[in-house]
């Protein structure tokens, strides 16, 4: 007997392809953002393991105007109690903006029609989204109706929610009717089915209505749905008084691109929720999709640039954790902990001037844009390089390492994270940097120096303390620092060359202060020493007495033995 095998992928059919040769759709490019709807209040709000208390939704509500999106769907007003006082609330404490219009779904039938009316009584303007199942396996397992009795239920929705509108000509109505799992349902039904809506409410370019095509469940790749969705839109009758909207899920991890090649398809409009909460996998995650707009330079008309305080609020309503990882809002999705991804975005930004087009490797978007700083840009662990430590430094404490103290200083900061196996914090990469550098070698200073010229030269003379002995030195060369090097080889006998040296300004204005970094070579080896003073002299004698210092002590620990 053949073995069996657990993991059987024979048991799932493959999607059929749709018949759409002449597809256009490839060839469009989004140049605008599309119509947005939130429906974090609906179908967000149905997919959490406690639905959002009327509290919550208030603070969702406020935050989704504050963002700037025009159309919100509230809730299911029939389904639940707390949906319809939310309904309510914001239409007795008249918390609707003009310019903002509200959303609500029933399922297609007379009770839930009649109740979803009487929770919207009194608003100004209104979507009333009517929808019922199309499928082929919802036709034939759940409702166990054929075409015609399924283009029944559409039809007698659309009719009650065109009837139940009439008794309230106070109130603006918009309808928008879903033939719920658009993707399982064959395009010619899909279009049958709404086509008979739209006879019932006869839209015009003046009142059109909505036909939202809604991927209830994602079956196949998003080219397939742009297929579907062009197609669609080619067959809709009295397509200039029908908005065509979509509302994509995220099963196979493709809801944002379904979004975005439906746009493409033809779609006006498109409804999401904010980081992708919504059943499952999740609906279509808005930012994802508007800031995908922006970073192609398009105005997406929603406003992300606290986008701390989007996942806060967020949060706090939905009890969901942010991804780290989750596209523009994840805490980490704008950190390199990789040297070379390191070493290129410090490159860049070393460039980048403000006003500059964005053209950052590694980093699709100005995190900035959205609230945060270039602080975690970088963060340190064993992975990263010596552009990522000198990113830190530079970016968190001021100091410019030059590239061979870059290296140098990557070496002890590489060592530390393979020891700790840990993220190494600013704050540590700072104390390494004292302990290796700056607070080094302290058993050789100067007391008091002096410099006097003469002819072209300078003449240094100080007291030198060299663990624990005093001596007087002096030595003479073509600048401060030669006529130091000088004093020091004779007072020590030590032969080395100053190999690299650099200094710049630490901060800016009068308290400012200089530091220096200089590499001493004597024989193959090498010794660096970085010193801060007041003053551009101290910090280059300090500095090099700092280096200066671990070749005294090599030679002390050499005679010794
Ligand atoms: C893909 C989506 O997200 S669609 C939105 C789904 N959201 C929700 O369901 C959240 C809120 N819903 C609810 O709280 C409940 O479903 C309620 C209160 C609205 C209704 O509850 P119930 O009356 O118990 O019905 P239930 O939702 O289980 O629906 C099943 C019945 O309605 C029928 N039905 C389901 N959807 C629809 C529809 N859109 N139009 C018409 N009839 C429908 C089913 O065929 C079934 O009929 P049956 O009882 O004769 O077998
Ligand atoms: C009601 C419809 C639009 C829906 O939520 C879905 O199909 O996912």
């Amino acid at each position: 007997m053949a073995p069996q095998n657990r993991f059987n992928h024979r048991k799932y059919v493959p999607f059929a392809p749709v018949a759409l040769k002449d597809r256009t759709w490839p060839d469009q490019l989004i140049t605008r953002a599309p119509r947005w709807c939130s429906v974090d209040l609906r179908d967000g709000n149905q997919a959490l393991i406690e639905p959002m208390s009327v509290a919550q939704k208030k603070q969702m509500f406020d935050l989704l105007l504050e963002i700037g999106f025009k159309e919100i769907e509230v809730g299911f007003p029939s389904a639940s109690q707390p949906d319809f006082d939310f309904v309510r609330y914001l239409i007795e404490e008249n918390r609707i903006p003009d310019d903002v219009t509200v959303q609500v779904l029933t399922q297609a039938r007379p009770e839930l029609i009649a109740r979803t009316y009487e929770a919207l009584k009194g608003v100004k303007r209104a979507i009333v989204h009517v929808y019922n199942s199309t499928s082929v396996v919802q036709r034939e397992k759940v409702f166990k109706m054929d075409k015609a009795g399924i283009k029944a239920i559409a039809v007698e929705g659309a009719r009650l929610v065109k009837e139940h509108a009439a008794q309230h000509p106070e109130t603006e109505w918009v309808f928008q009717y879903s033939p719920e799992s658009f993707t399982g349902t064959e395009v010619d039904f899909a279009v049958e089915v709404c086509n008979s809506v739209i006879d019932v409410w006869q839209p015009n370019p003046d009142r059109p209505c909505i036909i939202n095509l809604p991927a209830t469940v994602e079956m196949a790749t998003p080219n397939v749905f742009a297929d579907q969705i062009e197609l669609f839109c080619r067959q809709v009758k009295r397509r200039d008084s029908v908005v065509i909207s979509l509302h994509t899920h995220n099963d196979r991890g493709c809801a944002v691109a379904a979004a975005e090649l439906g746009v493409m398809a033809g779609a006006d409009r498109v409804e999401g929720t904010l980081l992708g909460n919504g059943e499952r996998t999740g609906n279509m995650d808005i930012i994802t999709m508007a800031m995908n707009l922006y970073s192609q330079g398009i105005d997406p008309m929603l406003d992300f640039s606290d986008m701390d305080k989007i996942c806060t609020v967020s949060k706090a309503c939905t009890q969901i954790d942010v991804h780290p990882r989750q596209p523009y809002a994840g805490d980490l999705v704008f950190t390199a902990f990789s040297g070379s991804h390191q070493d290129a975005i410090k490159k860049c930004l070393d460039l980048y001037q403000e006003g500059d087009s964005w053209e950052i490797a590694y980093l699709p978007i100005d995190p900035r844009d959205l609230g945060r700083t270039y602080q975690d840009v970088i963060r340190v662990n064993s992975q990263s390089g010596k552009g990522g430590v000198a990113y830190v430094l530079q970016s968190k404490f001021g100091f410019n390492l030059p590239r061979w103290l870059q290296i140098d200083f990557s070496r002890v900061v590489q060592k530390e994270a393979e020891v700790t196996g840990q993220e190494i914090a600013a704050d540590k990469i700072w104390t390494l940097f004292q302990s290796t550098y700056l607070n080094a070698h302290q058993d050789v200073s100067l007391d008091n120096f002096t410099f006097e010229k003469v002819g072209e030269r300078e003449r240094f003379s100080a007291g030198l303390n060299c663990f624990g002995q005093s001596l007087d030195i002096e030595g003479e060369g073509d600048g401060v620092v030669d006529a130091f090097v000088e004093a020091i080889k004779k007072a020590t006998n030590i032969e080395f060359e100053i190999m690299e040296y650099g200094e710049h300004a630490l901060g800016q204005g009068a308290d400012a202060e200089a530091v220096t970094y200089i590499q001493l070579k004597h024989g193959l080896e090498r010794y660096t020493g970085v010193a801060i003073s007041r003053d551009i002299v101290s910090s280059s004698l300090n500095a090099l007495l700092r280096a200066a210092g671990q070749l005294i002590e090599e030679a002390r620990q050499r005679s010794a033995a």
